[in-house]
Formats: C-alpha cells, structure tokens, sequence
C-alpha cells in the first residue's frame, strides 16, 4: 500500500515537473518571439480576420485599422471572418494569439477531397438568380440545403427584375410565390435599373453574408453596386504589400457602406455544391422535417416503398410535386 501510495506521488511530482517544463519552454518561446517581432508586444485586443495569405493573415481590429499578422505555432488554421485575440508589434504589424469560437463555418474540399473551413462566422447565404440564364429549381434547393446544413439565413434574390414584364415567367413567379409560403424571404430588385436595391441593402446590415448563384446572374453587379470602389482600406494594403495576385483568390471581408460585411472569393460563390449528405439534404427541405422518421421502413428511399410518410404528403398535397423532383435529382446527384 505505501509503496503505491509513493508511486502514485513520484508520478504526481514527475508530471508535475515535466509541466513545469513545458510551462517554461512555452515562456521562453514567447519571449524569443517578441524579441523576433521587434520588441515589445501591446496588450491584448480583439479583431477579425479579412483576408488570408498562407502564413499571415490581415486582422482588422476595432479600431478599424488593418495589420498584417504572424500566427502563433499553436493556434488552429485560421480562415476570413475568425473573431481573433492579438497583439500590435511596434511595425505595424502584429501576432495572434488566440481564435474565438466561431458561430459558423463555411466548408469545402481541398485538393484532397478534404473538407476544410474557407470562412468563418457568416450568417446570410443570399442566393441570387434571374430570369436569364434560365434558373434550375433543383440549384436553388441545393443552395437552400447548403444554407440549412451550416446554419445560415438564406435570401433569395431575383435580380434583372427589369427583364420580367408583365405576365412573362410564369414558372418562375411560382417557384418564387411557392418559396414564399414556405417561409423563406424572396426579394425581386435589379442592379441595372437600381430598382428595389434598398431593401437588399437593409436585408445586409447587422449581418456578414455571401453571395452564391449561377454564373450570369448577375452576383458582380451586385455586389459592385453594394461595394462602390471596393473597400478601399483593403485595396490600400494589397497594393502597399505587393500582393495583389494573391487578392482574386483569397477570401476577402468588405464592409457595406450601409452596414453589414460580405465574404467573397470565386471559390466561397460556389460554396454548397458539394459535399451534402443524404440527411442533411432531407433536413433542408425543410417541409420534409414534419415527416422524416414516419415511414413504415427504417431506411426508406422515399421513391416508391409502402408506408412512405412523405410519398402521402406529397399524395395529400403538403409536399409540393416540384420540391419532391428537385429532392429526387439533388439525391440522384449525390449517389452517382
Ligand atoms: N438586364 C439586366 N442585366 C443585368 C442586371 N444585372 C446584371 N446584368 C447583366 O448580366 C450579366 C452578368 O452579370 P455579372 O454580374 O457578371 O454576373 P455574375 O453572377 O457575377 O457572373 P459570374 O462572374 O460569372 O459569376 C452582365 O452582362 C450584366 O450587365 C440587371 O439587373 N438587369
Ligand atoms: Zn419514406
């Protein structure tokens, strides 16, 4: 017994010591690499990430002024839009030391087929599309999917609203009145003509959102209508730095003159094409949910078995024929 009892405290002081060690190693670290930074660091202080290049990132901090920032060695991949403790260096620079917990995360596969964070803390997908080129309804379902699936508000816009005459479209205005009754929030307005741009620009404040839609409809438009000569703080820095090629490719944080930020990159606007389960691709019909776990079979395909719960509600009505089509393409898409 007492000779367990004094290896149970040998081990307790060894673990002890080695912690004390590590402690150590880690102070010194630091200390070598504030001496590497030029000195000393300034206190400690909040801000978010709004662009990324490889080992740096651009931290804009509340005083609205953005530094260009090494990371600490222990601190996870960081992506645009991460709310971020760091620290000022006397060169207009600064370190991380710390990444907030994130509300959201924006994902998508790498070179390896591994999904991997691209942006962090949005909360609006506005899903744009128009009457040419011709929308597919399944597109949208699968954005709205995607928008379900990373817990984002989504927004349908219809742009080139200025295209649609009276009558014309018809298929389109029921898809958008069929969007409606469901719940989500459908806006019609037109970059060309500026009409009903207003409620777009009220729908983007207090909010950080991303711009998704098939090529053509018109998401630059927008979004240089929105962003009159784009932030210019960030164009200043990626042209002092030298930079600029890495700007197209990097997802970059703009602030909206009228409040609310955008995260945009070519590869964030194709964000929910990929990589969608089959629950959650049920999950984000979100008039399947009512539903989901009432069929007769445990591992309903929900195509054609006996005692289907969403066959009836399709039969009865409360599923709608197109979204069921648009569910079975979507799923067809996901097996192949
Ligand atoms: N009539 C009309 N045309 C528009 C409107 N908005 C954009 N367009 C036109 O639609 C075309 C495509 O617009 P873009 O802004 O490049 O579309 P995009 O979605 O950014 O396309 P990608 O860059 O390929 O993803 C351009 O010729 C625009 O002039 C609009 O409200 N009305
Ligand atoms: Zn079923």
């Amino acid at each position: 017994m007492a000779k367990r009892n004094l290896t149970r405290r040998q081990s307790w002081r060894i673990q002890k010591i080695q912690e004390e060690r590590t402690e150590r190693a880690r102070r010194r670290a630091e200390r070598a690499e504030e001496t590497l930074m030029g000195g000393d660091l300034g206190p400690e202080q909040q801000g978010r990430v709004i662009a990324h290049f490889g080992v740096q990132v651009d931290v804009e901090g509340d005083d609205g002024l953005i530094r260009r920032c090494h990371m600490r060695a222990n601190l996870p991949a960081l992506v645009t839009g991460d709310q971020v403790i760091w620290r000022a260096d006397n060169q207009q620079g600064g370190v991380i030391v710390a990444q907030l917990p994130r509300s959201s995360e924006l994902c998508r596969p790498d070179q390896r087929g591994q999904l991997k964070p691209v942006a962090a803390n949005v909360d609006q997908l506005v899903i744009v599309f128009a009457p040419l080129p011709t929308p597919y309804s399944n597109l949208i379902d699968r954005y709205l999917v995607a928008a379900e699936q990373a817990g984002l508000t989504p927004l349908l816009v219809l742009n080139k609203a200025d295209l649609m005459q009276q009558g014309e479209y018809p298929e389109l205005r029921d898809w958008l009145a069929d969007y409606a009754k469901l719940g989500y929030r459908v806006m019609h307005l037109s970059a060309g003509s500026g009409e009903g741009l207003e409620q777009l620009r009220t729908a983007l404040q207090d909010r950080i959102s991303v711009f998704v839609g098939q090529s053509g409809v018109g998401k630059s438009s927008l979004i240089n209508t929105l962003l009159p000569g784009v932030d210019l703080r960030v164009g200043e820095l990626s042209e002092a730095t030298g930079k600029g090629t890495h700007t197209t490719t990097t997802a970059r944080l703009f602030h909206f003159p009228a409040g609310g930020e955008l995260i945009d990159s070519p590869g964030i606007r194709e964000f929910g094409l990929t990589h969608i389960s089959h629950d959650d691709l049920l999950e984000g019909f979100i008039e399947f949910r009512p539903f989901l776990g009432l069929c007769r079979f445990r591992d309903c395909q929900h195509l054609h078995e006996p005692g289907c719960a969403l066959l009836q509600a399709l039969d009865e009505g409360k599923i709608s024929t197109t979204r069921m089509d648009s569910y079975r393409h979507i799923l067809s898409s996901l097996s192949s």
